[in-house]
């Protein structure tokens, strides 16, 4: 079943237009990629979906609901979370007030803090000290485990391999395919790979604020890609 769906959207911020007639869909369960070089158009999709990005032709649904009934605000209510670009970890916040951020939506399901900490151990260990003061990899399972917080039936990951060494960035990718195995649709947006490789079953290309490939992660090789991503 369609989870989130995209048809023929047009999208812009203010008068600039940024994308041009994108359908993207994203089943029940299912781990979705959008690749791309910087400023292509990836994370205005997302934005687009939140109300951030001006729709200005085509649709956009999740859940049955239109995207109009969808704003930032309650896009967590309706059960998307985003793990934002950068991580957006909130200074001054420990590790635990951080999590609780992400509850504050209110929807009930399996995660809660001690579901989350099961899933990342450090973040139990780490629970009082500030979050911005742990590792690059650490704030990435405090923003995935955040956003967790909010029990979303789609997870959206914005660029989570930035900044990450290989090794952390092989973990998270076996991370999201358990997260999915449990019900939950991942959209990784990303230019690295290998993650995408490890994580996702299906794929988009963007190149100027269009979709210019998409099919099967088996049909997708480096060589094919490198027109159009980093590698
Ligand atoms: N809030 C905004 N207002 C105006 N223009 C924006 C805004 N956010 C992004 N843009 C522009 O929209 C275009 C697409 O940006 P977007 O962030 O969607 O690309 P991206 O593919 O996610 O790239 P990156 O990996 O660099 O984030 C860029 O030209 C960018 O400058």
């Amino acid at each position: 079943m369609t989870l989130l769906r995209l048809d023929g959207v047009h999208a812009s911020y203010g008068e600039a237009q940024v994308l041009h007639d994108i359908s993207i869909s994203v089943a029940r369960g299912e781990r979705v990629a959008i690749l791309g070089r910087n400023g292509v158009g990836k994370t205005t999709v997302v934005n687009a979906c939140l109300g951030i990005a001006r729709l200005r032709k085509g649709t956009i649904a999740f859940a049955g609901q239109t995207a109009s009934a969808i704003r930032h605000f309650t896009a967590a209510r309706a059960g998307i979370a985003v793990v934002p670009q950068g991580r957006r970890i909130v200074p001054g916040l420990t590790v635990r007030e951080n999590l609780l951020l992400g509850a504050a939506v209110g929807r009930s399901g399996r995660w809660s803090f001690e579901t989350v900490c099961e899933l990342f151990p450090i973040l139990r260990e780490r629970a009082d000290t500030p979050g911005t003061a742990m590792s690059g990899g650490q704030q990435q399972m405090l923003a995935i485990g955040r956003a967790l917080m909010a029990n979303p039936d789609l997870l959206v990951l914005d660029e989570p391999s930035e900044g990450l060494a290989p090794v952390i960035v092989d973990e998270l990718g076996e991370t999201l395919v358990g997260l999915a195995a449990g019900e939950t649709s991942i959209l990784l947006i990303e230019q690295n790979f290998s993650l995408v490789h490890r994580v996702a079953e299906r794929y988009y290309v963007m190149s100027k604020g269009a979709v210019v490939e998409e099919g099967r992660l088996e049909g997708l090789s480096r060589e094919s890609l490198k027109k159009h991503v980093a590698v």
